[in-house]
């Protein structure tokens, strides 16, 4: 409970009306001054747009808080400062200045992404998980047995694997809708692509959210058969686990007292917090059943390679049922079992990490591809090059090694709109970085977006040319897609895997038009670039 709770919670409650009137005046000018005397006594004075409080410098981000830094940098140069409401962050949109941010390294002073944020500790997520977590030894520790789980040789197959089975489904789906003259919006069927996608991959549990969406469109007789019982836990699952990201504002940003206590927020929170509850219930009853499964499992027989099997048997005898298993599990350091709960955080940042992301990613690369005929024209050349007129055969591994120019479309999309404009870090020690000495737990923001689009690294940053990838060599981190360091997005391998492996699938076979050919791209830009909407028309290639 903060002061202010306690205050709130004991005040007289025979205040008349002017003892309130003064009191809240008091309060505000309290706050004011001290907010302003916080502004003018700060430790390297940098430009940015002067704070406002409450707001900070929010009223100055147009356009959302990706574009509006954008705007910011042209304004004020590579390092300039923001605040969000109350606390102060520094930018920095220059590659010397972050590189001491994304030393790989244990010994590194910016493994922290964030200083604790006593609303996401209320919410539960401050120390358990990956994402969030504030505490390095919970973080090193969980972080470890993804890295493994991740990393291990089956899993990349069985990406590639999903991606086609997936994507077998959508395409029957897309070629029924395209008979019956309904509009697709990729934006939600990637969204719904990329759910199933993730929870298989992590859970080894089969998810229905094509086929349910599908049914929703669909006027005709032939929907697909789907048990009513998965229907419900599968939607279920994934309208909780939405609803709980789209709550985090609420605790990222409010304190305590305006949660806890002001109308109409406070039932909010209250409802953020019972579908929280919910939440984790729900993944740690599925990670309970599966240990189950596992422990009445017969020595003779294989286990599944989902992330979820290969957090329970580390360090465990089971170990041995998994085939491609390496034994590398076993290490001193982390050589002890999980446990249900941490596998359940470490399950849930999965599903944050994962579900989206792909999915606004592919619908970035579609529209760019659209906007662009010789783009189009060169892909093909390579995908024809390798698949000739076989536009049905598997996608190898050995195939996406060598789809240079495909994997210089994703790194242009990403160059011009990335996912991920912006990562955060905090300093564990007193540290200096871009030529001042910073304290302790200053609060950083890289800003790739603006790199990215830096004239200082890239020639005439606003035109789309995937070229630039292919003949030039690229200055060390002028391009981060998936992050830096050892907080570095654990999934970027299999990412590009999948993505590469769309794009095969698609591109090989079909053509692809936007319906508004005109028409801007629909997304929002928060701290992550998400697409609203893409309106499409699939039709078989014609040449
Ligand atoms: C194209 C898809 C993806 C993009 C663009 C992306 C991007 C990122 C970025 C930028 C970060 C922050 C890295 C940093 O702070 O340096 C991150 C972290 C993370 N991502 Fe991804 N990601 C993607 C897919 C995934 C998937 C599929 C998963 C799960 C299977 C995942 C799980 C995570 C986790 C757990 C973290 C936190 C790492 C840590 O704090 O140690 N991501 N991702």
């Amino acid at each position: 409970m903060t002061l202010t709770s306690i205050i709130l919670t004991n005040l007289p409650i025979f205040w008349g009306i002017y003892d309130w009137l003064k009191f809240t005046l008091t309060c505000i000018i309290i706050y004011v001054v001290n907010f302003y005397f916080k502004y003018y006594t700060r430790v390297n004075p940098l430009p940015g747009p002067f704070p406002i409080p409450i707001i900070g410098t929010l009223y100055a981000l147009k356009g959302g808080i990706g574009n509006g830094l954008l705007l910011l940098q042209k304004q004020y140069g590579e390092i300039f400062e923001v605040w969000y409401l109350s606390n102060r962050r520094i930018i920095l949109g220059n590659v010397e200045y972050i590189d001491n941010l994304l030393t790989p390294s244990t010994k590194s002073k910016y493994l922290k992404r964030n200083v604790l944020n006593e609303g996401l500790k209320e919410l539960g997520i401050s120390f358990q998980g990956i994402i969030n977590n504030c505490d390095i030894n919970i973080w090193k520790y969980n972080r470890h047995f993804f890295n493994q789980a991740i990393l291990s040789p089956s899993f990349n197959n069985k990406s590639i694997e999903l991606t086609h089975k997936l994507w077998y489904d959508m395409e029957k789906y897309l070629n029924h809708l395209n008979d019956e003259n309904i509009m697709i919006d990729l934006s939600s069927w990637m969204h719904r692509y990329s759910t199933d996608m993730i929870v298989e991959i992590i859970t080894g549990r089969r998810s229905y959210s094509l086929p349910i969406y599908y049914n929703t469109l669909s006027k005709k007789e032939n929907k697909e058969e789907i048990p009513s019982v998965a229907i419900k836990e599968s939607e279920e699952l994934i309208h909780r686990l939405h609803y709980f990201l789209r709550n985090l504002p609420i605790f990222v940003f409010l304190p305590y007292w305006i949660r806890h206590y002001v109308p109409i927020i406070k039932d909010k929170t209250k409802d953020a917090l019972t579908n929280r509850d919910w939440l984790f219930q729900r993944i740690l009853t599925i990670v309970k059943e599966r240990r189950k499964e596992i422990e009445e499992i017969t020595d003779d027989k294989l286990l599944n390679n989902d992330m979820l099997t290969l957090l329970i048997i580390a360090n465990t005898q089971k170990v041995n049922n998994v085939k491609d298993h390496s034994s590398k599990l076993i290490e001193e350091k982390f050589s002890r079992p999980m446990t249900d709960q941490e596998i359940m955080s470490v399950i849930l940042d999965a599903f944050i990490g994962g579900s989206d992301t792909t999915s606004h990613f592919m619908c970035f690369i579609v529209y760019r591809i659209a906007k662009n005929i010789k783009v189009l024209k060169r892909l093909r050349q390579e995908l024809d090059s390798i698949y000739g007129q076989d536009r049905t055969r598997h996608v190898t591994s050995e195939d996406l090694i060598n789809l240079k120019y495909t994997e210089a479309i994703i790194k242009e999309t990403a160059r011009v709109l990335s996912v991920a404009p912006i990562i955060l870090r905090v300093n564990s020690e007193d540290d200096e970085v871009a030529g001042y000495k910073w304290p302790t737990n200053t609060a950083f923001t890289m800003h790739f977006a603006g790199i990215h689009h830096n004239e200082r690294y890239w020639k005439d940053p606003e035109e789309f040319n995937p070229d630039r990838f292919m003949y030039n060599e690229e200055i060390k981190n002028s391009l981060i897609i998936f992050g830096g360091g050892l907080r570095a997005c654990p999934a970027r391998k299999m990412s590009m895997v999948v993505l590469k492996c769309l794009m095969v699938l698609i591109y090989r076979k079909y053509d692809v038009e936007l319906i508004d050919k005109d028409a801007p791209l629909d997304y929002t830009s928060t701290i992550i670039n998400t697409c609203n909407k893409l309106p499409i028309k699939i039709k078989l290639r014609q040449d």
